[in-house]
């Protein structure tokens, strides 16, 4: 029998780059702004940066999903990703929807990245271009699996606000990622990133758990600087006329 390469323990690539972030997701668990969201007392205009940000991130991340599609191994690959990259389109709409709503409050100030989201983003599209497919795979899974495993802890307490309010826009949030149907898309990117850890150079699987490292510690930083902002240290007023 022709023993593959990297079987010589059966743990899962993505169990070793998940364990990497174990100090970034006990940030993650004990975010004020997580634990906010949860029990519907995150103040609204934190929120509606967050979603600002958020839509102009979904620009980026469907580009980056539509790049990784086009350098995929094969065909079903690549339509998961470019699949992955459609869905983000319709989460983008939600966003609009949100925003154009009278649920949060509203803003007329021209939106532009937060130095995190345009950080973020920009690491997404250039590692999707111009890194090996599975550091590539790797570096886009977070924005999966991380949100699944947060929207999982909230439900609990996003329960009650739904209770309260069924029509309230953190649950929504919360009922968005906490479903069936995201689970298993999930577990369908991982599948995918242990294939491509399968078939990857020791450097290369190596350059995958820094890369999941680095997306992780973004999703950290996205929510943190909603209520915590770490604005650009010079305003754009300050430069243009
Ligand atoms: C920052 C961020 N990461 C992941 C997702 C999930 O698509 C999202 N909407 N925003």
């Amino acid at each position: 029998m022709v023993t593959p390469v990297h079987s010589a323990d059966s743990v899962r690539h993505t169990d070793r780059m998940w364990d990497a972030t174990g100090s970034l997701r006990t940030a993650i668990d004990g975010l004020e702004f997580l634990e906010q969201l949860g029990h519907g007392t995150l103040p609204l205009d934190a929120f509606r940066f967050y979603i600002e940000q958020d839509r102009l991130y979904l620009a980026g991340y469907t580009k980056a999903l539509a790049i990784l599609a086009s350098r995929a191994p094969d065909a079903t690959t690549a339509a998961f990703w470019a699949t992955s990259a459609a869905s983000a389109v319709d989460e983008a709409s939600l966003h609009e929807q949100l925003l154009s709503g009278s649920a949060l409050p509203p803003s007329d100030a021209r939106v532009e990245h937060s130095p995190t989201c345009l950080g973020y983003t920009s690491y997404l599209i250039a590692t999707a271009a111009t890194e090996p497919y599975p550091v590539a795979a790797a570096a886009i899974l977070p924005c999966f699996w991380i949100y699944a495993d947060v929207a999982a802890r909230l439900a609990g307490a996003a329960q009650d606000v739904l209770a309260r309010d069924p029509e309230h826009p953190y649950a929504r949030w919360v009922s968005t990622y906490d479903s069936d149907e995201f689970r298993d898309i999930v577990s369908a990117a991982r599948t995918l990133v242990d294939e491509a850890a399968d078939g990857a150079t020791e450097a290369q699987r190596e350059a995958m758990v820094d890369a999941f490292v680095i997306a992780t510690r973004y999703e950290l930083s996205f929510w943190d600087t909603a209520l915590h902002p770490m604005p650009w240290s010079h305003s754009r007023s300050a430069v243009a006329p």
